[in-house]
């Protein structure tokens, strides 16, 4: 939070004055408790008002290699700072993870941290790929970044269809070595973030052939660079993929082998192995291998929410302050915020904020308790897990992605300035959308598994919690039981769900029995399918956000109590109306019902109104993290535009060369 003395914007402080209830008690919240909020304060001014780590140019007129260096830079001096902390205080991943991936690592690094792949993939691969033996021998170097590593799976020709993916490693059992190849230009790796000039290792994932035969991809460890010097090893081809929409210094890069050796030991081998003499010793299941994407799937819900929360803190703050057009001609320029259309286009986002970190805080429980299991070898509950960390990742990056978009649209010209700072926001979230596992992929992974619950389901079996609902509502293909209440709202939801899990696993089934097979029957099908899994992902999130936030309520004071549960309210009301197409198809609603839900929305957003700007105070932004002249806490929004604007080089003189070079002989041409 920034220093309060300094002069805030007088809209802005009404705004404060008139709140219902604690700012500070929702920050408590919001951050995990006071323990937690309390360190991240240290930690922001122990980053943030470092002076070796200001921009004293804005990054936005850095050239890409100025912005490249400039970041490492940055990077170098945040992990020597960041180990002089831990050493005082101990060591905690989340303080990393707040660095590298978090809230301040973006105030801190704006454009992507070069480093980012080496903590969220690199070291998590080890963790969950390698074998005591490889981590005793990987991780200690890599947790005190004696190596920088990425992590190499896409390429040029394949990022989705990793099974199709082309770089080899071929077993010499003569000397006991991986001999690595890209036999064709499409087998490059291509986008690995720090991969182009930071990193000088880097998980690898390639086909694995041994005698004579191909047993699918699999994770190696490789050494890219000299660890002196830092040239590329011999036969080691790599560079840098170019300019980007967004996380313009993530020096994402490009790798390609040839007859690259590297020792049998670098096969990470927890789940399979490749013994001295070749043999092939296969996992207890193939997508052991993928768990490095569950992982960061789990943890991109969480940055949804805080991608989405940073945007509506400042879209909310300068809307108001922002006058224009009088509502009452005989009234002065309202606030933009008391315009109800500019509310619908603020408040659903601070409530899928609010969603999308409980979503979040749920699927990470989920994944901690499943990969628990795993490590016993019990593999029970992990296509539910992949099931879930899919359609959470899909839909989450996707209405994040839209939602900052909006909001960019809700602060109208100023909004599309760099120094609003949507442009970055937005080239992060949306870029979250892609990677990881690209969101129509992942929903047709989750529609795949809703599939064979649907199967169960006919079949009367027993279905875990997410799909409980399939079993219920497997009869039933009207809904007569709206009464518009929340619960209700979530059944709904759950039931429009269920029937299109139904029609989608129909018109499947009737593809394959006119003759079809069964993935060119889904192909076929694919509509119906990721239209499944998008409604069952909502229907969840309504329901999880219901549950969460009524129990949240009861522990808050009654203050904030009625702040979540206007929270709910908005959330449920908005996702009938906006999917109101689907609920109309399954659901018995006639149009007092459905008027009644247009009026519901207008009370809970004029509700919202008193309290919007105290509740994205809650989510506790320091302005450096912001970094925007429409979000600063102190509202100033024109003094901040004209000085960010006094930041162009092309204002450190009153008349620019081209002048002189070009437009005087044109003026002076008579053409
Ligand atoms: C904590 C704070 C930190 C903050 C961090 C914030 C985030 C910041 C991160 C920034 C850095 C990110 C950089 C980006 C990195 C990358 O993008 S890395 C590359 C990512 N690539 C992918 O995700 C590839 C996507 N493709 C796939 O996953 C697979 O190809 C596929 C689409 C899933 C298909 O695989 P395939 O083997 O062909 O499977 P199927 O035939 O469809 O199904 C086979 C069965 O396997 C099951 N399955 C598939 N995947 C998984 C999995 N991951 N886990 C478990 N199970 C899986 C699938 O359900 C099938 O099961 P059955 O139906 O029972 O047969
Ligand atoms: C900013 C950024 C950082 C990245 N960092 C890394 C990294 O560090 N390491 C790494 O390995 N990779 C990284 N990636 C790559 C990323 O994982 C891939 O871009 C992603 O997996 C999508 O694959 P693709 O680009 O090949 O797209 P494609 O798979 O070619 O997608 C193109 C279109 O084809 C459609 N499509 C593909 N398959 C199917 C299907 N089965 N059914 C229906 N439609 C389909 C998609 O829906 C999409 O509309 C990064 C990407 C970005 C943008």
């Amino acid at each position: 939070m920034p220093a309060k003395a300094q002069k805030i914007n007088p809209d802005l402080l009404k705004e404060r004055q008139k709140a219902s209830f604690k700012t500070e008690e929702l920050a408590v919240w919001w951050n995990g408790g006071q323990k937690k909020l309390e360190n991240k304060r240290f930690l922001e001014d122990y980053f943030l008002n470092d002076p070796a780590l200001q921009d004293d140019l804005p990054i936005s007129y850095m050239s890409h290699k100025e912005l490249y260096e400039h970041s490492v830079k940055k990077s170098y001096i945040v992990l020597k700072k960041l180990h002089e902390y831990q050493k005082k205080t101990g060591n905690s991943i989340d303080n990393y993870m707040a660095l590298l991936g978090g809230n301040l690592g973006s105030g801190l690094i704006k454009e992507g941290n070069p480093l980012t792949v080496h903590f969220v993939m690199f070291l998590p691969t080890l963790l969950g790929q390698a074998t005591p033996e490889q981590q005793a021998e990987w991780l200690p170097r890599a947790w005190n970044c004696n190596i920088i590593g990425t992590y190499a799976q896409t390429e040029l020709g394949h990022g989705t269809f990793i099974r199709g993916l082309e770089a080899r490693a071929d077993y010499d059992p003569k000397t006991q070595e991986f001999v690595l190849n890209s036999p064709t230009l499409t087998s490059y790796k291509w986008w690995p973030g720090g991969l182009a000039h930071t990193a000088n290792y880097a998980v690898v994932v390639a086909q694995l052939y041994t005698k004579g035969e191909c047993h699918g991809i699999h994770p190696f460890i490789v050494q890219l660079r000299d660890e002196e010097t830092h040239m590329p090893l011999p036969g080691i081809k790599i560079g840098e993929i170019g300019t980007k929409v967004g996380m313009k210094s993530v020096n994402n890069g490009y790798l390609g082998f040839e007859k690259v050796r590297i020792p049998r030991k670098n096969m990470l081998m927890k789940n399979a192995q490749v013994l001295e003499d070749g043999t092939f010793v296969k996992p207890k299941a193939s997508v052991l291998t993928y768990g490095t994407m569950m992982f960061v799937r789990v943890a991109i819900v969480g940055d949804a929410s805080n991608n989405l929360a940073k945007a509506v803190t400042i879209a909310t703050r300068y809307s108001a302050v922002r006058r224009q057009s009088p509502i009452d001609p005989n009234k002065p320029e309202p606030q933009i915020i008391d315009h109800v259309t500019q509310q619908l286009k603020l408040f659903p986002q601070i409530a899928k904020a609010f969603v999308f970190k409980v979503a979040a805080n749920y699927i990470w429980d989920l994944y901690n308790q499943i990969t628990g299991e795993l490590a016993k070898g019990d593999l029970e509950r992990l296509p539910e897990l992949h099931a879930m960390s899919c359609c959470l990742k899909a839909i989450c990056t996707a209405d994040a992605s839209s939602g900052v978009e909006l909001l960019r649209l809700s602060c109208g010209g100023h909004g599309y300035m760099e120094c609003s700072n949507f442009p970055t926001i937005y080239g992060i979230a949306t870029a979250a959308v892609t990677y990881e596992g690209e969101n129509t992929v992942l929903l047709l992974q989750t529609a795949r598994y809703l599939m064979k619950a649907w199967s169960l389901a006919l079949q009367n079996e027993k279905l875990v919690p997410t799909v409980a609902y399939l079993g219920e509502y497997r009869d039933s293909t009207r809904f007569t039981n709206w009464d518009g209440s929340v619960p209700q709202i979530i059944e709904a939801f759950k039931f429009v769900a269920a029937q299109k899990v139904r029609l989608a696993y129909n018109s499947v089934e009737k593809r394959r029995q006119s003759g079809y097979s069964q993935e060119e029957a889904a192909n076929l099908s694919g509509i119906e399918l990721t239209q499944a899994a998008n409604i069952h992902c909502r229907a969840f999130l309504l329901q999880m956000c219901y549950e969460q936030l009524e129990q949240n309520s009861k522990d808050t004071s009654p203050a904030l109590a009625v702040i979540l549960k206007d929270i709910i309210e908005l959330y449920s009301v908005d996702a009938c109306l906006t999917h109101l197409g689907e609920l109309l198809r399954f659901v018995q609603l006639d149009e007092s019902q459905v008027s009644q839900l247009q009026r519901r929305l207008e009370t809970v957003l004029a509700r919202i109104r008193p309290n919007a700007v105290a509740i994205v105070d809650g989510f506790d932004f320091h302005d450096r993290v912001l970094s925007s002249a429409l979000g600063a806490y102190d509202g100033n929004v024109y003094e901040r535009l004209f000085q960010e604007a006094q930041k162009s080089p092309l204002n450190q003189e009153p008349v620019n060369k081209s002048f002189h070079e070009y437009l005087k002989p044109l003026m002076k041409s008579n053409l």
